[in-house]
């Protein structure tokens, strides 16, 4: 396993490479994900504060990345003012071949998909961990599902009925049984909840061969607000190596 160190440094020079090639002066509505990987992000932004365009607004996807903005001196806003933006860069918790990708591992995925949909260019930034072949070979902490508190049993029971019911996922996942937990805080009793007030169940597909079926299925559930399975939207992934290099991918 790499050393935390390691990591750390393989999210900054990816961090750094995606915002020193993409966040350009051009760019005037840059969306802003969340996570620790963005931290750099929104560090190296503020180190080329000079060479961004005068006018640059950010838009947040959660209070933790509009807190770090605002305290970064940048002018944030929100898709009311801005419904087109020009690029998002955000992290993710595992990257396919194709540049499909599992986010919500903050809890912050209904908000970053919806800022990634809004932006001309999806730019994903991840350390070497978290390039795989297929979804589920690196992440084992399920696919996280943003559901209204009102549903979350009823979720979690459909979910769990998938593989006996008609599965219309069929061969889109590995896992004979897939199971589904309410994702709980660690610093509050009780359940994590969203910043937009909703609950979080992650759910163990196993290997994720079609996630765009899987999605499908997933978001038609009644009280599913969105599911973290990002499909076709990314442009690029950069990658943090352990050797202190960074590569690149186009979705293939
Ligand atoms: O999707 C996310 C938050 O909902 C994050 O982008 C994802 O969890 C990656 O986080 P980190 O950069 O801390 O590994």
């Amino acid at each position: 396993m790499a050393s935390p160190s390691l990591v750390e440094s393989a999210k900054l020079q990816a961090a750094c490479q995606a915002v020193d090639n993409h966040v350009t002066p051009g760019v005037r509505r840059l969306g802003v994900g969340s996570g620790s990987t963005i931290v750099y992000a929104i560090e190296r932004l503020k180190e080329n504060r000079n060479d961004l365009h005068p006018d640059l607004v950010c838009i947040p996807t959660s209070f933790q990345s509009r807190m770090l903005l605002i305290e970064a001196g940048f002018r944030v806003g929100d898709l009311d003012e801005f419904p087109e933006l020009d690029l998002a860069i955000d992290g993710a918790d595992e990257i396919d071949a194709q540049l499909n990708a599992i986010k919500g591992g903050g809890a912050a995925h209904l908000r970053e998909k919806v800022v990634a949909a809004a932006a001309r260019s999806f730019i994903l930034i991840a350390d070497h961990r978290k390039d795989s072949k297929t979804l589920g070979e690196q992440w084992k902490k399920g696919i996280p599902i943003e559901v209204i508190p009102f549903a979350y049993n009823t979720v979690k029971a459909k979910i769990e009925q998938l593989a006996d019911s008609t599965d219309l996922a069929k061969g889109a996942y590995s896992a004979p049984a897939p199971r589904a937990h309410l994702r709980m805080a660690t610093a509050k009793a009780g359940p994590v909840v969203t910043d937009s007030g909703n609950l979080i169940l992650d759910a163990d597909f196993g290997l994720i061969r079609d996630p765009l079926k899987l999605l499908g299925v997933l978001k038609m559930l009644p009280g599913v607000v969105e599911v973290g399975l990002f499909c076709g939207m990314a442009n690029k992934a950069y990658f943090g190596l352990a050797d202190g290099s960074t590569t690149c991918r186009m979705p293939c």
